[in-house]
């Protein structure tokens, strides 16, 4: 995928600025504060609904205006074009694609597909199951169609169940909302799965480029059940007594999480922060690695203040791997890279300056 066109409007400290994006490495330069993590948040937003600086939105329309807008115009690699743009006044959001108003935030995720890396990203190794989650669905939702029919039908039978455990009221109705959640709850734990060994395939490619020290990489689903010995309808029926004493379901996917271990190295707690980083980037790309094989087209890499985040050998590492991949990568910092000098192929520099963006310029 590649962005032409990116148009941003009070989103943060952006007031109104325009970006003819290029195809190959974009580089963000500006000091701190002057509003380049913004821009990779306008993407991201398209991309996935959702900042990645935190759940809550609020804080986003810069102060004093009504709105903020995004609109995206980008090519795929079947030659397609496609228009995307998000309005988000308050606590309402419009969204458009391709000329239409959606009503579902997820058909512009599905259309565009965005891999962030930021200063946060250490949580997908060392912050709760949740993050796991969200990363291999995120695969799941990208390579298989059926995936978000079958997640609403699961969390639809899991709210049921849960607010008959709550108010201990229609009890009787235990045994079908369990078959409903056990079938979609399966389907899903299948899809995860077969995913999960497509990732794996990627992270024995990446992790010893990434993090020689390593030894390699294990990478396990726990599927939210002891799915070896029983089925999720019988961990369901078997959990039901302890469920209702919690008020809540408290096996399935919805609990689900990645159990991840590098051969040569200590569990994820005994990592140091920078082998931290390094570990969630590798899941991160490996993530795109995957899209773009099942695809046929990369998804936009987003690289935050990469120089802040690995040393000067770790840089060139990530440097010498992108330049083998065939996307467009937004990466942004206070300066250009350590080794990227003079050495990046088709790359375009944005000089960043409180708010304002000017570029594209070639790099000095
Ligand atoms: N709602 C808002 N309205 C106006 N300005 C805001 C709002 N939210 C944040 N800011 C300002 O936007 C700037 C943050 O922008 P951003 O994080 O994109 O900068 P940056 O160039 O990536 O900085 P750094 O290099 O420090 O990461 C800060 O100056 C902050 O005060």
């Amino acid at each position: 995928m590649l962005i032409r066109r990116l148009q941003i409007q009070a989103l943060r400290r952006l007031d109104q600025v325009e970006l003819a994006l290029q195809p190959g490495f974009n580089l963000l330069l500006g000091d701190n504060g002057s509003g380049k993590t913004s821009v990779l948040e306008a993407v991201h937003l398209i991309g996935h609904a959702r900042s990645f600086r935190g759940r809550v939105r609020d804080g986003l329309v810069r102060q004093g205006q009504p709105a903020l807008s995004v609109f995206v115009e980008w090519e795929r690699a079947d030659g397609g074009c496609h228009r995307a743009g998000l309005r988000h006044s308050g606590q309402d959001w419009q969204a458009r694609l391709d000329g239409r108003d959606v009503q579902q935030l997820g058909e512009l995720c599905q259309a565009l597909a965005v891999v962030t890396f930021e200063p946060g990203s250490h949580a997908l190794v060392e912050g709760g199951g949740e993050m796991r989650r969200r990363y291999l669905d995120w695969s799941v939702f990208h390579v298989e169609h059926e995936f978000l029919p079958v997640w609403r039908r699961y969390a639809r039978a899991l709210k049921q169940r849960n607010i008959l455990l709550r108010y201990r009221h229609g009890l009787e109705q235990l045994d079908a909302w369990e078959q409903e959640l056990a079938q979609a709850g399966t389907a899903i734990t299948q899809m995860r799965s077969a995913c999960l060994a497509e990732l794996k395939s990627q992270l024995d490619h990446l992790v010893p480029r990434l993090l020689p020290a390593a030894g390699g990489i294990d990478i396990e689903l726990y599927p939210g059940w002891r799915q070896q010995t029983q089925s999720l309808e019988d961990a369901l029926l078997l959990a039901r007594e302890r469920d209702l004493a919690l008020g809540h379901t408290s096996v399935g996917p919805h609990r689900a999480d990645l159990r991840i271990r590098l051969c040569d190295l200590p569990g994820r707690e005994g990592l140091s922060r920078g082998q931290t980083k390094q570990l969630a980037l590798a899941l991160l790309l490996a993530q795109a690695a995957h899209l773009a094989r099942v695809r046929g087209d990369w998804p936009i890499l987003q690289l935050d203040d990469l120089g802040s985040e690995l040393d000067r050998a770790h840089q060139q590492r990530v440097l010498d791997l992108l330049q083998t991949y065939d996307a467009q990568v937004l990466v942004t910092g206070t300066e250009l890279p350590a080794g990227w000098c003079g050495s990046l192929p088709a790359a375009a520099v944005f000089h960043v300056e409180q708010g304002q963006i000017a570029g594209p310029v070639a790099p000095d």
